[in-house]
C-alpha cells in the first residue's frame, strides 16, 4: 500500500480522514463489539488477543475522527498452498473483517485488507492469502475479487447455519 502503515507501524492518514493503524491491546474491546453488530461469527477474547500477540503485524484498526470503525485480523499458517503447486508455504489467513455500517463503501475495507495482506508479504514471507467468505455474501466477495482474489472452491455447510463457504486466495 502507498500508507506507510503496514511497513513502519505509524499512523497514516488515507482518504476522506481514515487512519489504518496496528491493532493495539487496548483496541479489542472495541474490536469484538465492532465484530458482534457485524457478523454472527464471533470468538472469545483470548482468541483476539492470541492472534493480536502472535501476528500482531497484521492486525489492523480504522480510525475515523480518532474512533475506531473497522479491523481485519490475520493469521500465518504452514501448509499445502491452495492455489500454486507444491508442498508446504506460508499462508496468510485473513480471520475476520468488517468495517460499521455507517461508514462503509468510502474505501475503509480496501484499505485495511490491503495492509493487512502487504503485512502478511512482507512482514511474514507469506507466499499466499486467503479467506472463507459466506456464498451470499456479494459485499465481501466483490471487494476480494478487487483485491485479486479468486474463488478457488466451496466449502459445503462451513458456517454453523449451514451456509456454504468460498475459499477464496491470491498468490503474494
Ligand atoms: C474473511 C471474512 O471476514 S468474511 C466477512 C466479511 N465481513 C463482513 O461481511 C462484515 C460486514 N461487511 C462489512 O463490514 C463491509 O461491507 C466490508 C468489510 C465487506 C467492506 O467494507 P467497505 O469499507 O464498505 O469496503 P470498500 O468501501 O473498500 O469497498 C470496496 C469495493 O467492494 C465492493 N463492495 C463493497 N460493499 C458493497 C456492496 N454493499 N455491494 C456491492 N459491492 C460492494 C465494491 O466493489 C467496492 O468498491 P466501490 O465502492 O468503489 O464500488
Ligand atoms: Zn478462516
Amino acid at each position: 500500500m502507498e500508507q506507510p502503515a503496514a511497513g513502519t507501524g505509524s499512523a497514516a492518514t488515507g482518504n476522506g480522514g481514515v487512519v489504518i493503524r496496528k491493532a493495539r491491546l487496548e483496541d479489542i474491546p472495541r474490536v469484538i463489539v465492532i465484530n458482534r453488530v457485524t457478523l454472527p461469527e464471533n470468538y472469545p477474547e483470548w482468541f483476539w488477543r492470541d492472534h493480536l500477540e502472535k501476528w500482531g503485524e497484521a492486525f489492523f484498526v480504522a480510525e475515523v475522527d480518532g474512533k475506531v470503525v473497522g479491523y481485519v485480523m490475520s493469521r500465518v499458517e504452514y501448509g499445502a498452498p491452495n492455489i500454486a503447486k507444491g508442498m508446504l508455504v506460508k499462508k496468510g489467513h485473513i480471520v475476520s473483517i468488517a468495517v460499521l455500517e455507517g461508514y462503509r463503501r468510502r474505501g475503509i475495507g480496501t484499505a485495511l485488507m490491503k495492509a493487512a495482506i502487504e503485512a502478511l508479504r512482507e512482514r511474514y514471507g507469506c507466499k499466499e492469502v486467503y479467506l472463507e467468505v459466506r456464498v451470499s455474501n456479494e459485499p465481501a466477495i466483490k471487494l476480494y475479487e478487487k483485491l485479486g482474489f479468486r474463488k478457488v472452491r466451496v466449502i459445503p455447510m462451513y458456517y454453523l447455519d449451514g451456509e456454504d463457504a468460498y475459499l477464496m486466495a491470491k498468490e503474494l
